[in-house]
């Protein structure tokens, strides 16, 4: 099992976030995670990855006991690829992947040709190693986040966290980061990522984990969980999943503005 969360509960001082949360994540399997804005889908990410040591409950990854592993433990188990960030120094990609390497390396070692050979593997498992000698901060965001995938990949953790991997990509790089995602869980790994659209679940995810104000809403088969009623009660609007291609994939259409759309389209016909 790569990450097993038993009767979480975390709160920042008297507000309470997370609250009996249990789930499990199989090897292999690629989860997204749903929930409203606020809802803790980042705190729950920081707990897993034991970056907010303070909750309650107990979090296993790959069998390990998040709270007993040291830093350099926990990046052998489990990597992170958080939400967007402004990279401030002009490393090469290289640079930026081999940063990730460290967790194999003593203390004031520079990575060496394992590290490297390892850093460009990662590189060309994601397709980029054409990037190898750009420099980071003049690669688009797209491509700045097939870098941070390739960073995680290079760490060599069996795990990985993504929060929101594909909130600042145009719809081509959303859907290529998202294929590229999907792959390597094909290939073994096991990804949580949390997004703001459902539609993704249907084509990106093994399972959806959706949260609600202080715990778990529902978890399994995107297809028994992502339902018009679910989508309608969490996001506060009139959502309808239809199917296309003989019910191959689903998509969320909020039905009402479909209405309102052609109110508004015969208003302007009579002027
Ligand atoms: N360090 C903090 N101290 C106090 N409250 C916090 C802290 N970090 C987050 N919160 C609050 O905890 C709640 C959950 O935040 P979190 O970032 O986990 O939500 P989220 O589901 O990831 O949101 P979003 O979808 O908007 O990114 C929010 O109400 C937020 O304001």
């Amino acid at each position: 099992m790569s990450i097993r969360v038993e009767h979480l509960g975390f709160s920042y001082g008297n507000r309470e976030i997370l609250h009996d949360l249990s789930f499990e994540v199989p090897d292999g399997c690629l989860v997204n995670v749903l929930g409203p804005n606020g809802v803790g889908k980042s705190t729950l990410f920081r707990c897993i990855l034991g970056l907010n040591q303070r909750y309650s409950g107990r979090i296993l990854v790959n069998g390990k006991d998040v709270r007993e592993l040291s830093i350099r433990q926990r990046a052998r188990e489990i990597s992170y690829i958080p939400q967007t960030h402004a990279p401030v120094y002009d490393y090469e990609v290289l640079d930026v992947v081999l940063m990730a390497t460290g967790s194999s390396m003593k203390v004031l070692w520079n990575p060496g040709c394992e590290q490297r050979k390892r850093a460009y593997e990662a590189l060309e498992r994601v397709g980029i190693e054409q990037f190898a000698h750009r420099l980071y901060t003049r690669l688009s965001g797209g491509e700045q986040q097939l870098v941070l995938i390739a960073r995680a990949l290079a760490q060599d953790a069996r795990t990985i966290v993504m929060d929101e991997p594909t909130s600042a990509l145009d719809y081509g790089n959303t859907v290529r980061v998202l294929s590229r995602i999907r792959q390597l869980a094909r290939e073994g790994l096991s990804i949580v990522q949390s997004t703001h659209n459902p539609d993704h679940a249907f084509l990106y995810a093994d399972k959806t984990l959706v949260l609600r104000s202080g715990g778990l809403e529902a978890y399994g088969d995107p297809r028994e969980v992502v339902t018009s009623d679910l989508v309608s009660r969490i996001y506060g609007v009139d959502v309808e999943v239809s199917s296309l291609y003989g019910d191959k994939v689903r998509v969320c259409v909020p039905v009402h503005e479909i209405t309102a759309c052609g109110r508004e389209n015969r208003g302007s016909e009579r002027t």
